[in-house]
């Protein structure tokens, strides 16, 4: 392992890119997984992308946490081939610094004039905006051990929070929807962006990492809601009413301290779980109840006794009979609880088109959520509905998944690198 490769500085190519320094021939990658970069010439002055619609890569957080939601979204789960952690160590700091150009609508690397070697970039993105491109890296708990090997020597480092969630009533768990050593999100306002975005990290891991995962998921985009109201999801419901927004509230919900293991301060931890949504059995379900079975109205996403959709909710409410307004096994009742425990919700719907099985739409929600401690907050949350949500007859719970995403990285450093 070289001196470079174990340092937390950037590689010298990258910056010989940054400054423009080209024309310098070919350059070996610090890398240590086969790079070969050709360095050709600089970006010329009409090659540069304008970097509007940049949301900012480098920071005390990763972005694509508390963002706004973007309209589309990659999550891909990664296992790692590799057992050196050089490799990882210079994997991430490859990530980092194609993220970072990315995310200001530049290109991975610089275009070559040595036309005998694969550009460093694939290119569908040229010219395109940033599109508010998020990139957020996570650490899977068998990244940490794996059938009892500390294949690392990072066993120590392992947050207590990271572990496999437990199955919960009624789960249809596929193996092929879970874990993985380490996740990537993608979101962006532009699709293109987005899978140009995905497509080059997984390019530049391939020999270290090989695909686990990978579930696509899409929102309404800005330019078909003008009003800037709460998403609907795929049952027709504004989906994301109450959801963490101040800065307070990030803190005592999202981001940790840090106190259980010093790398992940500043970061937060993700649980994933790919909902399949019964479109076919909910379609024929009549409008008073899929209102029932939310607590809210369908049209104005008010809770159910209530004016506007973002009342404070008053759970005592009674009807003319004397039954609560809002049932008690309906979805809004049982993940309030009694308040205590919160999440900021980040999902997005999805549609892998049809299940040929059963000749019908395979689609759903690609519930992402984060959290301090998904064992302190997202546990007791789905216990709850997981028995009795009167939702639980239109979906079911095909995937799972929790990754600890790290703090952000600051410029010189890369993610992770509080880590190894
Ligand atoms: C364990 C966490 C949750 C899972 C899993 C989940 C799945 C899920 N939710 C919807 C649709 C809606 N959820 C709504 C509110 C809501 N959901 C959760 C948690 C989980 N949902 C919470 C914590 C809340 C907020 C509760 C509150 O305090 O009021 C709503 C209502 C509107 C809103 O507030 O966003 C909808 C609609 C689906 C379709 C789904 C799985 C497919
Ligand atoms: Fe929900």
């Amino acid at each position: 392992m070289s001196d470079e490769s174990k340092s937390n500085k950037i590689t010298r190519r990258e910056m010989l890119y940054r400054t423009g320094a080209g024309g310098l021939g070919l350059l070996v990658g610090a890398s240590g997984f086969g790079t070969i970069s050709a360095l050709g010439k600089t970006l010329d002055k009409e090659d540069k992308q304008t970097a509007e619609d940049a949301i900012p890569f480098y920071g005390t957080h990763q972005s694509g946490i508390i963002t706004k939601p973007q309209t589309y979204i990659y999550l891909i789960s990664l296992d790692l081939t590799t057992n050196q952690l050089s490799d990882v160590r210079d994997l991430f700091k490859e990530w980092t610094m194609a993220s970072a150009h990315m995310s200001k609508a530049e290109l991975v690397g610089p275009y070559t004039d040595n036309s005998y070697v694969p550009p460093e970039d694939t290119g569908e993105a040229d010219g395109l905006s940033a599109s508010k491109l998020t990139i957020t890296y996570g650490f899977g708990p068998t990244f940490f051990d794996k059938n009892g090997s500390d294949r690392f020597g990072l066993a120590s480092k392992k947050p207590k929070q990271l572990k496999s969630l437990p199955s919960f009533a009624g789960d249809q768990i596929e193996e092929q929807w879970t874990g993985g050593d380490l996740c990537v999100q993608v979101c962006a306002e532009d699709k293109q962006v987005a899978f140009h975005a995905i497509r080059n990290l997984i390019r530049i891991g391939r020999g270290i990492v090989t695909l686990r995962w990978m579930q696509s998921g899409f929102q309404r985009t800005p330019q078909a809601d003008k009003k800037k109201g709460t998403p609907r999801n795929l049952f027709g419901f504004k989906d994301g009413t109450v959801n963490p927004s101040t800065d307070k509230e990030f803190n005592d919900i999202v981001w940790s301290n840090g106190s259980e293991a010093p790398w992940i301060k500043n970061g937060s931890y993700m649980v994933m779980r790919r909902i399949r949504m019964l479109l076919e059995v909910w379609d024929r379900t009549h409008l008073n109840e899929q209102e029932m079975t939310f607590g809210r109205e369908k049209r104005s996403g008010a809770p159910l006794g209530h004016q506007d959709e973002f009342d404070d909710i008053n759970f005592d409410k009674k009807d003319e009979s004397g039954n609560p307004h809002i049932p008690v096994d309906s979805h809004i009742k049982l993940a309030r609880g009694d308040g205590s425990e919160k999440i900021l919700r980040r999902s997005y719907s999805y549609s892998s088109e049809m299940d040929p099985t059963r000749a019908q739409l395979d689609a759903g929600l690609l519930f992402i959520s984060y959290q301090k401690d998904p064992f302190k907050q997202f546990v007791p949350i789905q216990k709850r509905m997981a028995g009795m949500d009167r939702m639980n007859e239109y979906i079911r719970h095909i995937g799972s998944a929790v990754f600890a995403c790290p703090g952000g990285a600051s410029k010189g450093g890369y993610i992770g690198d509080s880590l190894f």
